[in-house]
């Protein structure tokens, strides 16, 4: 990849590489736009096979926070990190350390949150260092583990997008196949069983499938499988670029809405999806609870507040298909207009000079 076409292509401001021998830590930061203020996004640790896989990764992730956060309404921009390593060996309290003085040194244009591979003990070892991190410990006055208010706005969002293909929002006896039944899916689970869904879900994790079939009594499938089984609506809750080629003549179902990022391989999937008359919720619509939730925190953390927002999922997914049907567009494309539309509308807003310009951001708060 020849690094500054690629920006040039999407308009990139900063890639940082960051290095530390005593640590081992090799990571890379991504601040994609920061037209809306800070760039937020979380810390996804991974085995890349390569160099240019683990660039390309915090390149595409943190472009996709841009577009997540300007869809959310939220004052921030976006980027990402991505460490090189395996979460369950190389990491270390030096490692994150020494990651909490390289996101320190930019001084508030980068802030992060958990992601892959990421938990909230990891930023609370950052916040040693830096206190531009959110998603740490309650003790803090923090948020938390964003991923059960990602998996309440998956369910708003899934709602809502029932009602743009059913005409109703209720999900009770809606049969719902969830792929992945890991820390969303699981919570997910809970909201689909208090209403009356009919649960069949997926994953490589044994004990996760025991788990939702033993706790919501949820159909299990074999991971193969879960392309073929007859639904109403599919949730992909695992893995990224799942609607692709081989998988898409298989579906189903009538709605496509899941928490994982990145769904469709290719964009052409998104509109493949359109001509097959499924109702696809934009990945990065639907599952932005968690990043609403930790946003919260540079407010100066209100579970309430936070909450109302991530109920505003439901209307940012009607949101985008009004749009959709606006413009004669497929639902993915309607979002990037949606984040798009509000970026360019800010950028003109803010173009006029104030001599002290009020930052959204209180980060004396923590
Ligand atoms: N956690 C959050 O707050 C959050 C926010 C936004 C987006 N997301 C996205 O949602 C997805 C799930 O996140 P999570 O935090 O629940 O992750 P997780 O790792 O806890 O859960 C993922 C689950 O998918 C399973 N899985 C992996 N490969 C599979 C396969 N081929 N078939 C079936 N199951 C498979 C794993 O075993 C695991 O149980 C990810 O794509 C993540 O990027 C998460
Ligand atoms: C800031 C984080 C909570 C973001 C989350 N990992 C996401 O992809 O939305």
């Amino acid at each position: 990849m020849i690094i500054f076409d690629y920006m040039e292509k999407y308009d990139y401001e900063q890639l940082v590489f960051c290095h530390d021998e005593t640590s081992g830590l090799k990571a890379i930061i991504c601040i994609h736009d920061t037209t809306l203020g800070p760039a937020l996004g979380g810390t996804r640790m991974w085995t890349y096979d390569s160099e240019a896989d683990a660039i390309e990764d915090a390149l595409r992730l943190g472009r996709g926070m841009t577009y997540k956060n300007a869809a959310a309404g939220l004052n921030l921009g976006g980027g990402k990190t991505v460490v090189i390593g395996d979460p369950k060996k190389d990491k270390s309290e030096e490692l994150f350390r020494s990651l909490g003085r390289f996101i320190q040194g930019l001084n508030g244009r980068y802030i992060t949150a958990e992601d892959v591979g990421t938990t909230v003990e990891d930023m609370d070892i950052i916040h040693e260092e830096t206190r531009f991190v959110t998603g740490v410990s309650p003790a803090f006055g923090s948020s938390g583990n964003p991923s059960p208010v990602t998996a309440y706005g998956v369910y708003r969002g899934m709602k809502a997008a029932a009602k743009v293909a059913f005409g109703d929002d209720s999900l009770k006896n809606r049969v719902i196949a969830i792929q992945g039944v890991g820390h969303v899916a699981y919570s997910l689970c809970k909201h689909l069983h208090d209403e009356g869904a009919k649960i069949i879900v997926t994953d490589i994790n044994k004990e996760n499938v025991d788990c939702a079939v033993q706790e919501f009594g949820a159909e299990a499938v074999h991971p193969e499988e879960i392309y073929d089984v007859e639904c109403d609506i599919f949730s992909p809750c695992a893995l990224g670029a799942i609607i692709n080629d081989e998988t898409i003549n298989r579906l189903k179902c009538k709605v496509v809405a899941g928490s994982a990022n990145n769904q469709l391989k290719e964009e052409r999937h998104g509109d493949l999806l359109e001509e097959k008359g499924i109702v696809y919720a934009p990945d990065y619509v639907i599952n932005a609870g968690g990043v609403i939730n930790v946003a919260d925190e540079l407010l100066g953390y209100n579970r309430e507040r936070a909450m109302k927002k991530v109920e505003g999922i439901y209307g940012n997914i009607l949101k985008v298909f009004e749009i959709a049907k606006r413009d004669g567009i497929p639902s993915y494309l309607a979002a990037d207009r949606m984040a798009e539309e509000r970026i360019e509308k800010i950028r003109k807003t803010r173009s006029n000079f104030l001599q002290n310009e009020r930052s959204l951001i209180n980060f004396n708060l923590k």
